[in-house]
Protein backbone atom coordinates (compact mmCIF):
# COMPACT_ATOMS: atom_id res chain seq x y z
CA UNK A 1 0.00 0.00 0.00
CA UNK A 2 1.11 3.75 -1.02
CA UNK A 3 2.42 5.11 1.97
CA UNK A 4 0.87 8.49 1.29
CA UNK A 5 -2.50 7.40 1.29
CA UNK A 6 -4.88 8.87 4.16
CA UNK A 7 -5.33 5.05 5.62
CA UNK A 8 -1.61 5.40 6.93
CA UNK A 9 -2.50 8.58 8.39
CA UNK A 10 0.55 9.76 6.97
CA UNK A 11 1.94 11.97 4.32
CA UNK A 12 5.20 12.26 2.68
CA UNK A 13 6.79 15.65 3.17
CA UNK A 14 9.71 17.37 1.01
CA UNK A 15 11.95 16.62 3.75
CA UNK A 16 11.47 13.05 3.45
CA UNK A 17 10.32 12.32 6.78
CA UNK A 18 6.52 10.83 7.51
CA UNK A 19 4.53 12.76 9.40
CA UNK A 20 0.64 12.70 10.88
CA UNK A 21 -1.39 14.24 7.69
CA UNK A 22 -3.98 15.94 10.55
CA UNK A 23 -1.31 18.13 12.31
CA UNK A 24 -0.66 21.32 10.55
CA UNK A 25 2.12 22.57 12.97
CA UNK A 26 4.26 21.07 15.78
CA UNK A 27 6.12 23.16 18.22
CA UNK A 28 8.73 20.65 19.92
CA UNK A 29 10.50 21.63 22.92
CA UNK A 30 10.29 25.20 21.65
CA UNK A 31 12.83 27.59 23.35
CA UNK A 32 13.26 31.38 23.14
CA UNK A 33 16.01 33.29 24.51
CA UNK A 34 16.28 37.20 24.24
CA UNK A 35 20.05 38.71 25.54
CA UNK A 36 19.27 41.48 27.60
CA UNK A 37 22.29 44.01 29.49
CA UNK A 38 21.35 41.90 32.30
CA UNK A 39 22.06 38.51 30.95
CA UNK A 40 20.24 35.92 29.00
CA UNK A 41 16.56 36.06 29.47
CA UNK A 42 14.63 32.58 28.53
CA UNK A 43 10.96 33.42 27.64
CA UNK A 44 10.20 30.30 26.32
CA UNK A 45 11.21 26.74 27.11
CA UNK A 46 9.93 23.23 26.56
CA UNK A 47 7.20 24.33 24.98
CA UNK A 48 5.41 21.86 23.23
CA UNK A 49 2.04 22.31 20.97
CA UNK A 50 0.29 19.91 17.84
CA UNK A 51 -2.18 22.30 16.42
CA UNK A 52 -4.51 19.99 13.29
CA UNK A 53 -5.67 20.90 9.87
CA UNK A 54 -8.77 22.91 9.96
CA UNK A 55 -8.58 24.15 14.09
CA UNK A 56 -9.28 27.09 15.87
CA UNK A 57 -7.01 27.76 18.57
CA UNK A 58 -6.79 30.75 20.91
CA UNK A 59 -3.99 31.34 22.82
CA UNK A 60 -4.32 33.18 26.31
CA UNK A 61 -1.58 34.24 29.32
CA UNK A 62 -0.56 37.05 30.96
CA UNK A 63 1.20 40.02 29.69
CA UNK A 64 4.21 39.19 28.71
CA UNK A 65 4.72 35.52 29.00
CA UNK A 66 5.42 35.45 25.33
CA UNK A 67 2.56 34.74 23.35
CA UNK A 68 3.75 37.44 20.81
CA UNK A 69 6.93 35.50 20.97
CA UNK A 70 5.74 32.19 19.97
CA UNK A 71 3.37 33.03 17.29
CA UNK A 72 6.18 35.52 15.52
CA UNK A 73 8.43 32.46 15.68
CA UNK A 74 5.54 30.82 14.07
CA UNK A 75 5.23 33.49 11.16
CA UNK A 76 9.54 33.08 10.76
CA UNK A 77 9.86 36.44 11.80
CA UNK A 78 11.45 35.70 14.96
CA UNK A 79 14.66 33.19 15.03
CA UNK A 80 14.35 29.79 17.52
CA UNK A 81 16.78 29.72 20.22
CA UNK A 82 16.05 26.26 20.81
CA UNK A 83 13.84 22.85 19.25
CA UNK A 84 11.76 23.57 16.20
CA UNK A 85 8.25 24.53 14.74
CA UNK A 86 6.74 22.28 11.88
CA UNK A 87 4.32 23.57 9.29
CA UNK A 88 3.09 20.13 8.08
CA UNK A 89 6.42 18.51 8.62
CA UNK A 90 8.62 21.05 7.05
CA UNK A 91 10.52 23.05 9.48
CA UNK A 92 9.83 26.72 9.55
CA UNK A 93 13.10 28.45 8.20
CA UNK A 94 11.70 32.20 8.27
CA UNK A 95 8.25 33.51 6.69
CA UNK A 96 6.42 32.10 3.83
CA UNK A 97 3.11 32.58 2.16
CA UNK A 98 2.09 29.35 3.77
CA UNK A 99 1.46 31.45 6.82
CA UNK A 100 -0.28 34.96 6.78
CA UNK A 101 -0.36 37.43 9.90
CA UNK A 102 -2.66 39.95 11.17
CA UNK A 103 -1.52 42.14 13.92
CA UNK A 104 -3.27 44.27 16.41
CA UNK A 105 -2.69 47.06 13.98
CA UNK A 106 -2.97 46.09 10.52
CA UNK A 107 0.30 48.65 9.40
CA UNK A 108 -1.30 49.70 6.19
CA UNK A 109 0.77 51.50 3.48
CA UNK A 110 -0.90 54.99 4.38
CA UNK A 111 -0.63 56.15 0.48
CA UNK A 112 -2.34 53.54 -0.77
CA UNK A 113 -6.28 52.42 -0.96
CA UNK A 114 -7.59 49.44 0.22
CA UNK A 115 -7.64 47.93 -3.16
CA UNK A 116 -3.70 48.34 -3.47
CA UNK A 117 -3.01 47.18 0.33
CA UNK A 118 -4.51 44.07 -0.47
CA UNK A 119 -2.85 43.43 -3.85
CA UNK A 120 0.30 43.82 -2.27
CA UNK A 121 0.62 40.76 -0.97
CA UNK A 122 -1.47 38.97 -3.91
CA UNK A 123 0.92 40.35 -6.58
CA UNK A 124 3.94 38.72 -4.42
CA UNK A 125 1.67 35.64 -4.13
CA UNK A 126 0.17 35.04 -7.69
CA UNK A 127 2.88 36.30 -10.00
CA UNK A 128 1.87 34.31 -12.98
CA UNK A 129 -2.32 35.44 -12.34
CA UNK A 130 -3.06 37.91 -14.76
CA UNK A 131 -3.79 41.68 -13.75
CA UNK A 132 -7.37 41.42 -13.36
CA UNK A 133 -7.27 37.67 -11.74
CA UNK A 134 -5.31 39.50 -8.97
CA UNK A 135 -7.69 42.21 -8.72
CA UNK A 136 -10.94 39.65 -8.88
CA UNK A 137 -9.02 37.61 -5.92
CA UNK A 138 -8.34 41.34 -3.49
CA UNK A 139 -11.87 42.61 -4.62
CA UNK A 140 -13.61 39.12 -3.37
CA UNK A 141 -11.71 39.69 0.23
CA UNK A 142 -12.67 42.98 0.24
CA UNK A 143 -16.07 42.01 -0.33
CA UNK A 144 -15.89 39.43 2.21
CA UNK A 145 -15.02 41.86 5.12
CA UNK A 146 -17.81 44.05 4.10
CA UNK A 147 -15.78 47.32 2.36
CA UNK A 148 -18.05 47.03 -0.80
CA UNK A 149 -17.80 50.77 -1.75
CA UNK A 150 -14.22 51.62 0.04
CA UNK A 151 -12.21 49.71 -2.21
CA UNK A 152 -10.43 53.05 -3.44
CA UNK A 153 -10.54 54.97 -0.23
CA UNK A 154 -6.54 55.68 1.10
CA UNK A 155 -6.26 54.02 3.78
CA UNK A 156 -5.97 56.89 5.65
CA UNK A 157 -9.48 57.74 5.27
CA UNK A 158 -10.28 54.63 6.95
CA UNK A 159 -11.60 54.07 10.45
CA UNK A 160 -9.46 51.91 12.83
CA UNK A 161 -12.40 48.86 12.12
CA UNK A 162 -12.21 49.63 8.10
CA UNK A 163 -8.09 49.36 8.32
CA UNK A 164 -8.33 46.21 10.25
CA UNK A 165 -10.87 44.84 7.83
CA UNK A 166 -8.55 45.02 5.33
CA UNK A 167 -5.75 43.57 7.27
CA UNK A 168 -7.84 40.97 7.75
CA UNK A 169 -8.95 40.58 3.48
CA UNK A 170 -4.59 41.04 3.26
CA UNK A 171 -4.50 38.02 5.21
CA UNK A 172 -7.10 35.99 4.08
CA UNK A 173 -6.47 36.79 0.06
CA UNK A 174 -2.90 35.32 -0.33
CA UNK A 175 -4.57 31.80 0.64
CA UNK A 176 -2.48 30.72 3.81
CA UNK A 177 -2.31 27.05 5.25
CA UNK A 178 -2.31 29.29 8.44
CA UNK A 179 -3.33 32.05 9.76
CA UNK A 180 -1.76 33.74 12.85
CA UNK A 181 -3.39 36.64 14.60
CA UNK A 182 -1.65 38.55 17.52
CA UNK A 183 -4.71 40.15 19.52
CA UNK A 184 -6.78 41.33 16.63
CA UNK A 185 -9.68 43.03 17.94
CA UNK A 186 -7.60 44.48 21.03
CA UNK A 187 -8.15 48.19 19.60
CA UNK A 188 -11.94 48.32 18.34
CA UNK A 189 -14.72 48.72 20.41
CA UNK A 190 -17.02 45.86 21.23
CA UNK A 191 -20.15 46.50 18.52
CA UNK A 192 -17.21 46.07 15.90
CA UNK A 193 -14.77 43.59 17.54
CA UNK A 194 -17.99 41.57 17.43
CA UNK A 195 -18.86 41.88 14.28
CA UNK A 196 -15.59 41.26 13.05
CA UNK A 197 -15.19 38.13 14.91
CA UNK A 198 -18.52 36.90 13.06
CA UNK A 199 -16.26 37.88 9.70
CA UNK A 200 -13.44 36.03 10.65
CA UNK A 201 -15.33 33.30 11.79
CA UNK A 202 -17.03 32.76 8.37
CA UNK A 203 -14.34 33.21 6.10
CA UNK A 204 -12.14 30.71 8.31
CA UNK A 205 -14.88 28.37 7.84
CA UNK A 206 -15.37 28.65 4.23
CA UNK A 207 -11.52 28.42 3.77
CA UNK A 208 -10.93 25.66 5.68
CA UNK A 209 -7.76 27.13 7.14
CA UNK A 210 -6.21 26.54 10.58
CA UNK A 211 -6.06 30.16 12.70
CA UNK A 212 -3.97 30.34 15.77
CA UNK A 213 -5.00 33.52 17.53
CA UNK A 214 -3.84 35.08 20.66
CA UNK A 215 -6.49 37.27 22.78
CA UNK A 216 -6.76 38.50 26.47
CA UNK A 217 -10.73 38.35 25.89
CA UNK A 218 -11.64 34.94 27.67
CA UNK A 219 -15.06 35.39 26.66
CA UNK A 220 -13.98 35.76 22.59
CA UNK A 221 -11.42 33.15 23.27
CA UNK A 222 -14.05 30.59 24.28
CA UNK A 223 -16.26 32.03 21.27
CA UNK A 224 -14.24 31.37 18.44
CA UNK A 225 -11.78 28.18 19.36
CA UNK A 226 -12.38 24.43 18.86
CA UNK A 227 -9.34 24.79 21.65
CA UNK A 228 -8.07 27.63 24.09
CA UNK A 229 -4.53 27.03 25.20
CA UNK A 230 -2.84 28.60 28.28
CA UNK A 231 0.13 29.68 28.65
CA UNK A 232 1.99 29.57 31.79
CA UNK A 233 3.79 33.14 33.22
CA UNK A 234 7.07 33.74 32.29
CA UNK A 235 10.12 33.33 32.27
CA UNK A 236 10.62 29.80 30.71
CA UNK A 237 6.84 29.76 30.03
CA UNK A 238 4.98 26.85 28.24
CA UNK A 239 1.89 25.37 27.50
CA UNK A 240 -0.06 25.19 30.95
CA UNK A 241 -3.87 23.44 29.98
CA UNK A 242 -5.54 23.33 27.14
CA UNK A 243 -9.43 23.86 27.01
CA UNK A 244 -11.50 21.71 24.59
CA UNK A 245 -14.47 23.71 23.36
CA UNK A 246 -17.10 21.64 22.17
CA UNK A 247 -19.59 23.79 20.78
CA UNK A 248 -21.47 23.25 17.47
CA UNK A 249 -20.37 25.17 14.98
CA UNK A 250 -22.18 27.57 13.30
CA UNK A 251 -21.93 29.51 16.62
CA UNK A 252 -24.03 32.72 17.78
CA UNK A 253 -23.35 34.66 20.62
CA UNK A 254 -26.68 33.43 22.04
CA UNK A 255 -26.64 30.11 21.38
CA UNK A 256 -22.76 30.29 23.22
CA UNK A 257 -23.93 32.04 26.01
CA UNK A 258 -26.87 29.56 26.69
CA UNK A 259 -24.90 26.13 26.75
CA UNK A 260 -25.22 24.90 29.76
CA UNK A 261 -21.01 24.60 29.77
CA UNK A 262 -20.37 28.11 29.05
CA UNK A 263 -19.71 28.99 32.60
CA UNK A 264 -17.79 25.81 33.22
CA UNK A 265 -15.26 26.41 30.53
CA UNK A 266 -15.08 30.52 31.76
CA UNK A 267 -14.35 29.28 35.12
CA UNK A 268 -11.44 26.87 34.11
CA UNK A 269 -10.10 30.13 32.25
CA UNK A 270 -10.26 32.40 35.08
CA UNK A 271 -9.08 30.01 37.48
CA UNK A 272 -6.19 29.50 35.59
CA UNK A 273 -5.34 33.09 34.85
CA UNK A 274 -5.87 33.86 38.64
CA UNK A 275 -3.46 31.27 39.98
N1 LIG B 1 13.42 41.73 21.42
C1 LIG B 1 13.32 41.51 22.75
N2 LIG B 1 14.41 41.58 23.54
C2 LIG B 1 14.33 41.36 24.87
N3 LIG B 1 13.19 41.00 25.50
C3 LIG B 1 12.08 40.91 24.75
C4 LIG B 1 12.07 41.15 23.34
N4 LIG B 1 10.83 40.97 22.87
C5 LIG B 1 10.07 40.62 23.94
N5 LIG B 1 10.81 40.60 25.06
C6 LIG B 1 10.36 40.24 26.40
O1 LIG B 1 9.90 38.89 26.33
C7 LIG B 1 8.75 38.72 27.16
C8 LIG B 1 7.62 38.17 26.31
O2 LIG B 1 7.18 39.17 25.41
P1 LIG B 1 5.93 38.93 24.44
O3 LIG B 1 5.65 40.20 23.74
O4 LIG B 1 6.16 37.73 23.63
O5 LIG B 1 4.78 38.62 25.52
P2 LIG B 1 3.18 38.59 25.33
O6 LIG B 1 2.70 37.46 26.17
O7 LIG B 1 2.82 38.61 23.91
O8 LIG B 1 2.77 39.98 26.01
P3 LIG B 1 1.43 40.87 25.83
O9 LIG B 1 0.29 39.99 26.27
O10 LIG B 1 1.63 42.02 26.76
O11 LIG B 1 1.34 41.27 24.40
C9 LIG B 1 8.46 40.07 27.79
O12 LIG B 1 9.04 40.08 29.07
C10 LIG B 1 9.15 41.05 26.87
O13 LIG B 1 9.56 42.19 27.57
Amino acid sequence: MNSTTVETNKMHTENGIFYPSNVMLDLKDLKKVYPTPKGDYVVLEDLNLQIMKEEFVTIIGHSGCGKTTMLSMIAGLNPISGGNIAVMGNPVKGPGPDRGVIFQSPSLMPWMSALENVLLGVNQVFPHATKAQRKDIAMYYLHKVGLDGSFNKKATELSQGMQQRVGIARAFAIKPKVLLLDEPFGMLDSLTRGELQDILIEIWNKEKITAVMITHDVDEAIFLADRVVMMTSGPKAKIGDVLNIDFERPRTRKSVLQHQDYYKYRKHLIDFLEH
